[in-house]
């Protein structure tokens, strides 16, 4: 085959297109090769960056970003373990929207920006930073994720034009935050891209474990319930295994409660602990315990939780979790067990006294095989807790999970990370730091 000789065109439309085309290419170049981790981002940007454990700051995050893209043109939302130093550096204002978990912990989505405003330097001298920092003045490092952004953000030369702390989600706080987007220009907007919040009824609210002191919480409970909502006209929203029902209370305050059943029922399931404090009910758990099934409504909605759907792959599945931990592991379990995967409850109550209505689906998901394991640590009866039986079977627990297991894991803060340093025990920190890695581990402490 012979080939056409090259020929130059001297049509200047022509060279038009072609001086263009390389322009172009020259402009996108240079973009890539200033932000090369995630493609071009220009210059004089506002960002929005959320880190978030249980979905609030997240929610916050997009009702600012909604509200900013109102005024601004050039305004992102990232969450924060997707941000580097080049996209923070090329930004002109950044909104920190940040909670705080564990003991004074960044949220599992803001490990790398954590691991960042330790290590890293950025030059953010030309940049203004205002940080929503979420937190609960019960903890005792109040917000301690949000002021470390924000001591870094001044150590690299940032103009702080913001800082608000938010105790619990209150009402004034998050006031403090419109105040600050108003005066800034940002007006608030009838129209929100978050859910919002709609009249429940209280279908059924039975008492399943009697009344209880927690010494690790110095907590006193009157009992765990489980309770039925149903949406006034019509069937609930989709909702995804691991979301939480978020209740509002008739004074403002936001209590969230695990989904205890699977999506695609007409109800939301859930058990709430009734908590009392020096005699008086719980804002939250008062409210739905103290329900005239059929009678009470309720305001709420139901909240995505990202962090807590279904452990990825196919593998076993060991579920540990205490008390309303039950209403967490609930619906993982009823899922796993309708993949045939093979599945281990560990679970821990104070007394199995007064605790029939909540073992004894536990047990019939063991008679009919669902469950292969089930193993059950009663505190007050002889002492044992749930940490203590992962101990006591180290061996079988490895040898159940192989490489490809699962663990699903749901109750007190407290409870929790005693079951995480006595699984590090068993399985080895490799394996934890790649379960957590790749999806295998799955947590929902508070
Ligand atoms: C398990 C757990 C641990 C927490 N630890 C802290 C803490 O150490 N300091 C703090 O100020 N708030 C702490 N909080 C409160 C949260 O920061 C607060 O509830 C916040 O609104 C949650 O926001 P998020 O849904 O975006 O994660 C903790 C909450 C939970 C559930």
């Amino acid at each position: 085959m012979t080939e056409a000789p090259l020929r130059m065109s001297d049509d200047p439309a022509h060279w038009a297109i072609a001086a263009g085309l390389v322009a172009l290419w020259l402009l996108l170049s240079w973009r890539w090769l200033r932000n090369p981790a995630t493609g071009p981002v220009a210059a004089g940007q506002c960002l929005v960056v959320y880190a978030s454990q249980t979905g609030h700051a997240e929610d916050l995050a997009r009702e600012t970003h909604h509200r900013l893209r109102a005024a601004l043109e050039d305004v992102h939302l990232f969450t924060a373990d997707r941000v580097t130093a080049p996209i923070l550096a090329a930004a002109e204002r950044i909104y920190f929207i940040v909670s705080t978990t564990g003991e004074g912990d960044a949220p599992d989505n803001a490990r790398h920006l954590d691991a960042m405003i330790t290590r890293d330097s950025v030059d953010l001298s030309d940049t203004q930073v205002s940080v929503l920092a979420l937190g609960d003045r019960r903890y005792t490092q109040f917000c301690a994720f949000g002021n470390r952004v924000r001591a870094w953000a001044e150590r690299m030369g940032a103009r702080i034009s913001g800082f608000v702390t938010v105790d619990d989600l209150a009402p004034a706080d998050l006031a403090e935050w419109n105040r600050i987007l108003s005066r800034e220009g940002f007006a608030a907007h009838a129209e929100t891209p978050v859910a919002s919040a709609s009249s429940w009824h209280v279908a059924s609210c039975k008492q399943v474990a009697p009344a209880a002191f927690d010494a690790s919480s110095m907590q006193t409970s009157d009992g765990l319930y489980r309770l039925s909502l149903v949406p006034e006209g019509g069937a609930p929203p989709d909702w995804e295994i691991g979301d939480l029902f978020e209740l509002r209370t008739p004074d403002g305050h936001i209590r969230d409660y695990s989904i205890a059943n699977r999506p695609g029922a007409g109800e939301v399931q859930l058990f709430v602990r009734r908590v009392m404090d020096n005699g008086i009910p719980g804002r939250g758990s008062g409210l739905l315990t103290e329900a005239e099934p059929g009678r009470t409504h309720v305001t709420g909605r139901i909240r995505e939780h990202r962090l807590f759907r279904p452990a990825t792959g196919h593998g076993p599945i060991l579920a540990i979790g205490a008390g309303s931990g039950w209403a967490g592991l609930r619906p993982h379990l009823a899922h796993a067990m309708a993949e045939s995967r093979p599945c281990w409850l560990v679970f821990g109550e104070r007394t199995p006294a007064g605790t029939d209505a909540l073992l004894a689906e536990m047990q019939e998901w063991h008679q009919d095989g669902g469950l292969q394991r089930l193993e059950l640590a009663f505190s007050r009866q002889d002492g044992r807790r749930v940490q203590d039986i992962i101990a006591d079977k180290a061996k079988d627990i490895a040898a159940f999970l192989g490489n490809e297991g699962c663990i699903v894991l749901c109750g007190r803060l407290a409870m929790g990370e005693a079951c995480l340093a006595a699984l590090r025990d068993v399985l080895g920190a490799e394996w934890m730091d790649q379960a957590k890695a790749t999806g295998r581990l799955r947590c929902d402490f508070y």
